[in-house]
């Protein structure tokens, strides 16, 4: 089974987080932090800046590891760093997706997340209300 590397942005804005609503593929409609497919060659902290870029038009900074998640999917297994960072540049443009939220401890809920992002969620929510 194929393994599928990812970086994801936790991009925070004071107590809240940015969740981003996919708009193509198996998992539209589903929620997730915006990121991608690290690329040969690339860290995971330049496939996240390439990504946020692409997908969002915005350069960010502060970029730290925040948690690994591992999950199974029926079809290949996913490896994704996930780094909390902030907007450093640029007004934000939604090419992969269909809607933005800014979410706080107590809405992280609110939302269908991917089912790999689950395991970020109750680390997150700590974070977001301390
Ligand atoms: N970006 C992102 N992907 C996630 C999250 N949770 C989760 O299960 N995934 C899965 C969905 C996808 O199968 C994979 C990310 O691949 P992707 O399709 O976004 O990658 P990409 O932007 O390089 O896209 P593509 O060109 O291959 O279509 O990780 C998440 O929170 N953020």
């Amino acid at each position: 089974m194929k393994t599928v590397r990812v970086a994801a942005a936790l991009i925070i804005d004071g107590n809240r987080v940015m969740a981003t609503q996919r708009n193509y593929g198996d998992f539209a409609g589903g929620w997730e932090f915006p990121g991608g497919k690290i690329e040969q060659g690339e860290t995971p902290e330049e496939a996240l800046e390439r990504e946020i870029k692409e997908e969002l038009g915005l350069g960010i900074r502060s970029i730290e590891f925040f948690k690994n998640v591992r999950y199974q999917y029926e079809t290949f297994f996913l490896d994704m760093d996930c780094f909390t960072c902030e907007i450093e540049s640029g007004k934000l443009e939604l090419h992969d997706h269909s809607s933005m939220k800014w979410l706080d401890s107590r809405s992280l809920y609110d939302v269908e997340w991917l089912p790999a992002d689950v395991g970020i969620i109750e680390d997150l929510k700590i974070r977001l209300a301390g």
